[in-house]
């Protein structure tokens, strides 16, 4: 509407001081009587169910308490015809404050503009005390059937599918920070089973800096920036952090997990995840197995370079995000297998010699085999990041019948933790409510009032049993579908503020880690150890840490010390006999390449010829193909994303060059002139530099036609996972052979034996 109606028809309004108020009032205001009805499909409130999409099945439309609501309204306010206040009384003017005169001062009385900007004051929340930075998307979970005889959770019957929201995190920086920075990734799912809600909430890593919950805030206390300057963001190469694991020696199996590749992911999607704890399943028939469970990616598990995170956390700070938002929308939806390792339920609760309450042990995979359960794909991008990603709250203690837990003190504290910051970060016990934390299955609970109650109970008698509301007798129950809390036998013990001696054993999985890596790989623990070091002022952590990786290796130990100019201690102890676990490894394997993204450099004015066939033959294997040239818009009838000012290694998996234009002689800086590249320098610096950045980063590299010049100036042509073909077809295939292994590791420059 036009801002100067208002006046106009406050004008009329006062005309009709003589009586005729209805007539005078303008038919243009939408609603006022005369006008036609507003043409918005329905009336829109805040308040409403989230409108879920089209593929989603069927709407969320139970209320708390399980009872139909009816078709959810669209929440889209800024789509309508008009705009009301909270309470939905319909507004003129949202642009203008109520003024005694246009040049007078603000008047109190105005509503709207009080509510308006009170709203806008309380728009944030709290952001989560560890885990601020996260993304979330919503999926499908499909069982096999293959966990029926362990666990009686319905939702892991054959065929069953279950809706699911799946949100993943770092855990130290804070919600604006970076996606890429080393780190452990939360890997939390939330299923909406119809026997209540099973939150899964883990990481990408199997073990946890800790043994006992009650160093949960020592341990975020050292790794959160440093309280006097609140510097770094989103780091572990600080003092505090490496005072702490040096000194709380436990927490050396987690961090050799972030010092290696698992610490810079290459995405969401290629990320594995581990519920850490080992819990107990219970069956059909009673009978209990111990298991833990695991995430395996359909992609495999791939990482980022370190030079690739530290660019990205400056050039592409949300690219976890959008590559896992991206990847969805492109309908190359992100997969994982659930899996179990099953143990029996044995009063000692170990298996192999391994205590399955340390949560700082795994059981490796060769052992006991992780076994397919379901398969999860994310298929749905949040509608409302706030809704949705801020607002979702998991518990540890949201468990189906057939899942229970165990005695592992770390899980028994943040049964406790969750809820607790919950209560704060969401103001008030009734965030079960918000449309992201409903249950699916029908709730009937006795909570009630409370901050931020939607609920309406009726009834006046919230206790059970009772002879007002038609109550049943309780205890009885409902003892066929009820949770079932497996009567394990609490040993007779003293009180003790203590911890079994099989705790004490610090070292020798993180032996058996270090082991199992390929050369590369610790190559990249070696240099992550000496950069994390390198940091610290303190010379005392530095040595206390050397002292702990001699425990680990001799190797290792010398490299780093070497790296920070140190002389490397001797174990304390006898370094353990320990038998590696290849499973451990992300090099070696081959893994599908759908969902890559592929870069192909063009020249407009070049033989366009290959183009498209490449193009489609590339979007028919299920990746991404992204165009870069010299300038936006269209090359022939293909869109350019990527130009040469835009493009850089960090976001291709592999690069095809099918020809890049000559520069104008003068545009060439005097750095290229110099860098003593065979032959004239023909080819755009800007595409020398992202050659040499995706040869450095280890990414394959094809080339046909004039690309091949063009490989040729960037000096590469001839080494390991560079690819000259005689068409645009045969570089793409030699290309994805090469990508099957995420990387071309004869590339990287291993110096361990
Ligand atoms: C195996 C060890 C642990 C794992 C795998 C883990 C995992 C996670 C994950 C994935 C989140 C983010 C949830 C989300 O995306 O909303 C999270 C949040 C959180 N964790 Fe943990 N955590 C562990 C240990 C602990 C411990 C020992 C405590 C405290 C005693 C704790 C307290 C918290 C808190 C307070 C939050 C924020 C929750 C919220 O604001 O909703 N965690 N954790």
């Amino acid at each position: 509407m036009d801002s100067s109606k208002p006046a106009e028809a406050v004008k009329n309004v006062v005309k009709t001081a003589s009586g005729k108020i209805a007539d005078a009032l303008t038919p243009e205001v939408p609603g006022a009587p005369g006008s036609a009805p507003p043409t918005i499909d329905e009336p829109t409130t805040p308040h409403d169910p989230l409108p879920p999409k089209p593929e989603q099945g069927a709407p969320q439309t139970r209320t708390p308490t399980g009872a139909e609501t009816g078709a959810p309204t669209t929440a889209n306010g800024q789509q309508g015809a008009y705009l009301t206040t909270a309470n939905g009384a319909r507004l003129r003017d949202t642009d203008h404050s109520l003024k005694a005169g246009p040049r007078g001062p603000v008047l109190l009385q105005d509503h709207h503009l009080r509510e308006k900007i009170t709203h806008f004051d309380h728009e944030r929340i709290p952001e989560r005390v560890v885990h601020a930075r996260g993304a979330g998307a919503h999926g499908v979970f499909t069982a096999y059937g293959t966990a029926e005889a362990v666990t009686r959770a319905g939702f892991l019957k054959k065929g069953r599918e279950t809706e699911v929201f799946v949100r993943f995190s770092t855990v130290l920086g804070s919600r604006g920070s970076a996606d890429t920075v080393r780190d452990t990734r939360g890997f939390a799912t939330k299923f909406y089973t119809d026997e209540g809600t099973f939150d899964l909430v883990g990481n990408n890593m199997p073990v946890f800096f800790i043994q006992d919950a009650i160093k949960f805030p020592d341990i975020i206390h050292a790794g959160k920036p440093h309280p006097d300057r609140e510097i770094p963001q989103a780091q572990s190469a600080h003092d505090t952090f490496w005072d702490f694991v040096s000194l709380h020696t436990e927490a050396q199996h987690h961090t050799i997990w972030n010092m290696s590749d698992r610490g810079i992911p290459r995405s969401y999607r290629t990320m594995e995840g581990f519920g850490v704890h080992t819990f107990r399943l219970v069956n059909e028939a009673g009978e209990t197995v111990l298991a833990k469970f695991h995430w395996k990616p359909k992609l495999g598990v791939h990482s980022l370079t370190w030079e690739e995170a530290q660019m990205l956390s400056g050039m592409d700070p949300d690219f976890h995000r959008r590559d896992l938002y991206d990847a969805i929308e492109a309908g190359a939806y992100p997969e994982w297998e659930l899996g179990i390792q099953v143990f029996p339920d044995t009063p000692e609760e170990t298996f192999a010699g391994i205590d399955l309450l340390d949560p700082t042990k795994i059981v490796p995979e060769e052992l006991a085999e992780v076994q397919p359960i379901g398969r999860l794909v994310l298929n749905r991008t949040p509608t409302n990041f706030f809704a949705e990603t801020e607002q979702v709250a998991f518990h540890l203690g949201h468990l189906p019948p057939g899942i229970d837990v165990t005695n592992d003190p770390l899980l028994q504290g943040r049964l406790f933790s969750y809820v607790d910051t919950q209560l704060t970060r969401l103001g008030g016990p009734n965030f079960s409510q918000i449309p992201i934390n409903r249950p699916h299955a029908a709730v009937n609970d006795m909570l009630r009032d409370g901050f931020h109650q939607h609920a309406v109970h009726a009834g006046v008698a919230p206790y059970r049993p009772n002879s007002l509301d038609g109550g049943n007798p309780f205890p009885a129950g409902d003892a066929e579908h009820a949770f079932v809390d497996v009567p394990v036998t609490v040993a007779q013990a003293p009180k003790v503020r203590a911890n079994p001696a099989s705790f004490d054993d610090h070292y020798s999985q993180v032996r058996l880690f270090w082991l199992s890596m390929s050369p590369v790989e610790q190559e990249h623990i070696i240099r992550a150890y000496t950069f994390e070091l390198g940091k610290c002022y303190h010379q005392a952590i530095k040595e206390r840490q050397l002292q702990s990786l001699a425990n680990i290796d001799p190797v290792l130990c010398a490299q780093v010390a070497t790296g920070l100019g140190l002389p490397a201690p001797q174990p304390t102890a006898p370094l353990a006999d320990v038998t590696p676990s290849p499973a451990l490894s992300q090099v070696g394997r081959e893994w599908p390449t759908d969902g890559r993204t592929v870069g192909i450099v063009v020249d407009p004015d070049g033989d366009l010829d290959d183009l498209g066939e490449v193009r489609r033959a590339i979007f028919e294997a299920g990746m991404v193909p992204l165009l870069i040239a010299p300038h936006g818009g269209m090359v022939g009838d293909l869109p350019v994303q990527r130009t040469f000012a835009t493009g850089r290694s960090v976001e291709f998996d592999a690069l095809l060059l099918a020809g890049a234009p000559t520069p104008a002689p003068d545009a060439i800086p005097a750095r290229d002139a110099k860098a003593g590249r065979p032959g004239p320098a023909t080819v755009d610096p800007r595409v020398l530099l992202l050659i040499e950045e995706c040869w450095r980063h280890v990414k394959a590299i094809g080339a046909w036609g004039a690309g091949v010049t063009v490989l040729e100036q960037a000096g590469v042509t001839g080494t390991p996972g560079t690819v000259t073909a005689g068409s645009g077809a045969e570089a793409l295939t030699a290309v994805q052979q090469l990508m099957a292994a995420h990387r071309v590791w004869e590339r990287f420059p291993a110096t361990v034996a």
